[in-house]
This record gives structure tokens, C-alpha cells and sequence, in this order.
């Protein structure tokens, strides 16, 4: 199996007053191309600054974060910029859609700071949009769409530019528990048929059972790493 991510001895302080907090206190995992892993801990735990690390969004400490055999950590501002354009998608909690934008256009957002033609933008938008079966939607503004609808075009944005992980932060944390296994179903079916690495940060122990494999995470460090392909198996034969 390819090694995608690579998290090695990770570590971040944060200097606050006279005294230091502890967000990742020696942090080691490898996550392999097409997982699902749903990183979860209680608030403080520290899975916003590890996803922030993962994505280059913050400087470690000390550590190496190794994703795609680029190491993040010694990337600058416009490579880490390049890179996260080219290989990573995000699902954010809070959707980030832009208000006068309609789902068509949210969707090919993405796209057009790559530089692609029109023509081309709107037909893997239309794509997208479809895949995540909002073919109805796609002239509607964020705010004529539900909450599901919206993280539905969450999703299709951050599939558009075909890359190869996707990082979700409490992708479902504004949505009702119905509306949350919905896209939580959603983003297990297209992870798993487009092949793509997703890693998401959660609060809640029973979304993290939609992934492979579950990393616990308490004050800054990763305490148990659950293979759960058996369990989420055994679940979806119960719903079928
Ligand atoms: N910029 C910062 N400056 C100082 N301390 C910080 C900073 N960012 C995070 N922390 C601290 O690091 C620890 C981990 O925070 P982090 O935001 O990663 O937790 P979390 O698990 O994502 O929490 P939540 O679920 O509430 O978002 C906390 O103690 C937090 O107070």
C-alpha cells in the first residue's frame, strides 16, 4: 500500500504569558492512498492544530509531515500554496461557500484559480454537482439550499479539482444527526469510488465509525489507533 501521509515525532507549543501549552506532543502515524481516517477528541485535544499541520496551514514545532513524499515542513509560503491547490480539497464545518454565488459557480470556484477555461470549469462542476446528487440545485444560492445541500456542494467543491486527500474539519458539526449521516454516507460513497485519502477531525465518536480506521486523540497525543473495517462492515450489512 502507498504511504500518503506521514506524520513523524510531530510536535507544536504554543508560548501563552509565561506559560506553554502542549497542542501535539509527539505525534507518529502513516495514513495509506484511498483510507478514510477520522482523527477524534474532546475540544482542546488538539485536532484542529494537527489537521493545521497536515495541511501546511502552520509551522510544527518540531516533526516532519511528509504527505505525497513532499515535506511540508520545508515548503515556503507560495509551495505550501502551490501544493495545497494541487493535491489537497477541504470540507469545512462552516461550508465557506460564497453567499452570491450559486452552486454551479462555488463548485467551479476552485477551478478558475487554476487557470481552466469556462467551458471546462462548468462541465466538472455540472459533474460534480451530480455525483453528489444535487442536479437540481445547481442554480441555487447557499441560502436557498438546506444546510445538507450546502455541505453537499462542500463536498462537490472540494472534489472539483480532482485531488488526491481531502481534509474535512467537523464537516457535519452545523448539521442535524439525520442530516449528518447523510453526508457522512455521502462522503464515504465518493472517497471510496473516486479513490481519494480523507482525513477528518471529529468530536463525535459515533461519525468517526464511518471511517477505516480511527486515530484517539488526548492533549496533543495520539493514544490508540482503532481498526474499524470490521465494525463498519458489519454495520453496512445491517443497513442493507
Ligand atoms: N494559536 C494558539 N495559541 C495558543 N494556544 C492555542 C492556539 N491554538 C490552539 N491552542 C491550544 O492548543 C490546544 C489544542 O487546540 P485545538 O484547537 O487543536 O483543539 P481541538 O481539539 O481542535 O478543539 P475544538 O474541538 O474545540 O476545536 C488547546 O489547549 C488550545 O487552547
Amino acid at each position: 500500500m502507498n504511504k500518503v501521509i506521514e506524520v513523524k515525532n510531530l510536535y507544536k507549543l504554543y508560548k501563552v504569558g509565561d506559560s506553554v501549552v502542549r497542542a501535539l506532543n509527539g505525534v507518529d502515524f502513516e495514513i495509506n492512498e484511498g483510507e478514510f481516517c477520522a482523527i477524534v477528541g474532546t475540544s482542546g485535544s488538539g485536532k484542529s492544530t494537527l489537521l493545521n499541520m497536515l495541511a501546511g496551514l502552520e509551522k510544527p514545532t518540531r516533526g516532519e509531515v511528509i504527505i505525497n513524499n513532499e515535506h511540508m515542513e520545508h515548503l515556503n509560503e507560495d509551495g505550501l500554496v502551490r501544493f495545497r491547490r494541487e493535491n489537497i480539497g477541504f470540507i469545512f464545518q462552516s461550508f465557506n461557500l460564497i453567499g452570491t454565488m450559486n452552486a454551479l459557480e462555488n463548485v467551479a470556484l476552485p477551478l478558475s484559480f487554476r487557470g481552466e477555461a469556462k467551458s471546462s470549469r462548468l462541465k466538472k462542476a455540472n459533474r460534480m454537482l451530480d455525483l453528489v446528487s444535487l442536479k437540481k440545485h445547481k442554480k441555487h444560492l447557499p441560502n436557498q439550499m438546506s444546510g445538507g445541500q450546502q455541505q453537499r456542494v462542500g463536498v462537490a467543491r472540494a472534489l472539483v479539482v480532482d485531488p488526491k486527500i481531502i481534509f474535512a474539519d467537523e464537516p457535519t458539526g452545523n448539521l442535524d444527526s439525520h442530516t449528518s449521516e447523510e453526508v457522512m454516507e455521502l462522503m464515504q460513497k465518493v472517497v471510496r469510488e473516486q479513490k481519494k485519502t480523507l482525513v477528518m477531525v471529529t468530536h463525535d465518536n459515533h461519525l468517526a465509525t464511518y471511517a477505516d480506521r480511527i486515530f484517539h486523540i488526548i492533549d496533543g497525543k495520539i493514544v490508540k489507533i482503532e481498526d474499524n473495517h470490521e465494525k463498519r462492515e458489519e454495520k453496512e450489512h445491517e443497513t442493507i
